[in-house]
Formats: C-alpha cells, structure tokens, sequence
C-alpha cells in the first residue's frame, strides 16, 4: 500500500466498517465481499479489478443496491457547517437520494419515452410543481449540451447521448456522491473519454468502477479489488501497477 494524500478531498465521505457480503447458493454461501473496511473521503476514487472480482458489488453497497450481510456502510454528508450520518440499511431513502448511480448500460436507466420525460422523472420528489419540474429538466439538458435532444425518442440516441443522458438524469437531482459502474464500457472511444472528462469534473464525490485504466488514473484514490478482497489503496498508478503485475504473474 502507499500514502494516500496527493488528491482533493470530498466534502462527503464512504464509510465501510467490517463489512462482508455473501449470498446463498444450492449447497452454502458464498463470500462475494470478505471483511472490508474503508474510508473514502477522496474526491474521486477508482475501483478496478478482473471480471468477477467484486467491483460492482463494492459500487453497489454504497447506494444500498446491495446490503451488507454483516458489517455498515455509512455516509458523511455535510450540510450546511454540521455532519449528517446515514446508514444505508437504516436510511435507504434518505442514502439513494444523495448516491446517484450510473450503470454500465444507460439503456437499463432510461425508461421514460423522451429525453426530457426522463430527466422530469428523476426530478419527481424534488420539484412538485409541473412547471418548476419542467423547467429544471431543461435546464438539466442544458447543463450537458442536450437541450436539441429534449424531445427525441431515447432510443434513437447514441450510445453516447444515451449515457450522457443518463448521468444528466442522476445529477439533476444533485446528489452527494456519484456511482459509476462501468460508465464508459459500451462507448466508443470519443464518448468514452467525453463521459471520463465529466465524471472527472464534477463537484460532487465520484467512485467510478472501471476497466479503463487511463481512467482510472485520474482518480485521487484507486482500490484494486481480487477475488472479494482488497488487496491494495493507494495512489492510482501504484494501484495500476499493481493490477499488471496480478494480472502478468
Ligand atoms: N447475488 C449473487 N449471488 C451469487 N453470486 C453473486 C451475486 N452477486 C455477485 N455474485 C458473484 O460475485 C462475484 C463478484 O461479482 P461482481 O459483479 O461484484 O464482480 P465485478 O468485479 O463487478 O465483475 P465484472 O468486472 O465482470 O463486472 C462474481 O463471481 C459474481 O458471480
């Protein structure tokens, strides 16, 4: 491992105590996460790792997708000078509310007819008003130069504008934090390095899973997941290097 300390720090954090996740199969359980407990408080932090590791998992608790069998996952949120805590099996609500998600396929995000009804959707509970929902839908769109596409069909979207859209969609609500799971896997590499370029940009705590190594590596903090462990945190080209050499042994 090596000393963290060369990124900025969130004004949120990510809080694993002693946390495992198992799941039952047809003769035991299986350990998908062993004991872990991490401190996020990084402004960005990457998560990497081979397939079936346990990356997604590791994303997933951290908006309650998925429960901890044993263990807490905590957020830190600061609100107005004072610190919040919410426990994300005791404050499922409040928790999804500050931790947007972004899955690999923006086409299992996006479920509303055009772009605009989409970004309304997600804006629901936070603006009542019809008139006040629609006018911060547009201005959503705006934010991420999709305004021309308000009224398109999200099927006939890019892969791009469609993952664009999606990210569009979570941060119009303002979330603390932003989960990406593989947000750029299914993207050419123009989108790719669009979607990377916001994710990096944004205000807000970003964890992003990825397998796109270059980036990964504009991350403050990079976690090298193997086999349900982490098995190493620190600075993201030490990470990297380790994830190569793991994967070249
Ligand atoms: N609900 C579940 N029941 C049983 N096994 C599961 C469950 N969820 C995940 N797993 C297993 O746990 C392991 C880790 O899965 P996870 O999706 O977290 O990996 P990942 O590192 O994100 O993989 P990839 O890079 O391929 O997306 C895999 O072997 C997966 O099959």
């Amino acid at each position: 491992m090596t000393a963290l300390g060369t990124g900025s720090i969130a004004s949120s954090s990510i809080e694993l105590r002693n946390v495992v996740v198992s799941a039952p199969t047809a003769n035991d359980d299986v350990t998908i996460l062993h004991p872990t407990s991490l401190s996020l408080g990084e402004h960005r932090v990457s998560v990497i790792g081979g397939n079936g590791s346990g990356k997604s998992t590791l994303a997933r608790l951290v908006n309650g997708l998925v429960a901890p069998s044993a263990g807490t996952v905590g957020i830190e949120l600061a609100e107005g000078g004072a610190r919040r805590s919410l426990d994300t099996r005791r404050d499922g609500a409040a928790v999804r509310r500050n931790v947007g998600f972004v899955f690999t396929d923006p086409s299992a995000q996006l479920i509303m007819p055009t772009a605009i009804e989409d970004v309304s959707l997600s804006l629901r509970r936070s603006h009542r008003d019809r008139a006040a929902r629609q006018a911060a839908a547009s201005a959503a769109l705006e934010r991420f130069g999709l305004q021309h596409l308000a009224d398109h069909s999200v099927h006939t979207l890019s892969g791009g504008q469609k993952q664009l859209l999606a990210v569009a969609s979570v941060l119009a609500t303002d979330p603390a934090i932003l989960v990406a799971d593989e947000p750029t896997t299914l993207l050419d590499l123009r989108n790719a390095r669009m979607i990377g370029d916001l994710l990096m940009s944004l205000p807000q705590q970003v964890v992003v899973v990825t397998h796109d190594l270059d980036l990964a590596a504009r991350a403050d903090r990079t976690l090298v997941v193997d086999d349900g462990r982490i098995v190493f945190d620190g600075h993201p080209a030490a990470a990297i290097a380790h994830y190569r050499d793991t994967v070249s042994q």
